[in-house]
């Protein structure tokens, strides 16, 4: 069984997708963090982020470990994980995300992996797994994923919400819901909440 939680930037997303996957004993997989990891590593050795044929090279010793306590993003034994999330790589990210070769990279390493799993990202219930037959999309205001994002990083909230409003519009195209996901507005929720209702929807 596949379960897709797709959703806008900060949605929850990860959050969500580790509660539910722990609650079923599976587990799952962020593919936002490899989109990450190939512009951390692009930006490391100093490559156009628009060029594909520059930063497959830099791919071939890159593993994601789909743990359920977090995933892991290694190349070859050095784990990038803690340098994932930085502005540096927000910024540069969809560029990267918007290239077809890497995107096909990316599919490649999800499909690759055992079900049963729940994958989370923008494009895993229209693209990835478009046979998944339980398929969430989660949304709330940029403001109050501005807010939760603050808790999570010392930057000011205007500032949050104008990056992720402007990566929302450059991800557009590979962010749109599967016709069959269910939308979790999660702004009125709480995590344990927005969990609930998809094992709810599960069962
Ligand atoms: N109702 C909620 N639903 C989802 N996440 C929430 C909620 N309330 C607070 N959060 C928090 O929002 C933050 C962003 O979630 P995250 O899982 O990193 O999102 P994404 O993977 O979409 O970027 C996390 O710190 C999460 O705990
Ligand atoms: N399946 C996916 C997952 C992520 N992406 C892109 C779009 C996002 O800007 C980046 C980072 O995704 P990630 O889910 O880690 O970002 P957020 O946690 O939502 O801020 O990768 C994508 O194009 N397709």
């Amino acid at each position: 069984m596949i379960v897709t939680i797709d959703g806008v930037a900060a949605s929850g997303k990860s959050s969500v997708s580790s509660g539910v996957a722990q609650a079923l004993g599976v587990p799952y997989v962020s593919s936002g963090l490899l989109y990450r990891a190939v512009t951390l590593l692009g930006l490391g050795a100093g490559a156009n982020l628009a060029d594909p044929a520059a930063l497959l090279p830099l791919l071939s010793g890159v593993r994601l470990e789909p743990l359920a306590s977090g995933n892991r993003v290694w190349n070859a034994d050095h784990d990038l994980t803690a340098d994932l999330h930085s502005t540096r790589v927000d910024t540069g990210v969809s560029v990267v995300a918007a290239l077809p070769e890497i995107r096909e990279w990316v599919d490649a390493q999800l499909r690759a992996l055992p079900a049963p799993l729940v994958a989370e990202g923008r494009d895993m219930g229209t693209n990835v797994f478009p046979h998944a037959p339980h398929k969430f999309y989660l949304t709330a205001s940029p403001h109050v994923r501005a807010e939760r994002r603050a808790r999570e990083r010392p930057e000011d909230i205007p500032a949050i919400e104008a990056a992720l409003t402007e990566r929302d519009r450059l991800d557009t195209t590979q962010s749109a819901p599967a016709p069959d996901a269910r939308v979790i507005d999660t702004g009125p929720l709480t995590l344990k909440g927005v969990i609930d209702t998809i094992l709810n929807d599960l069962r």
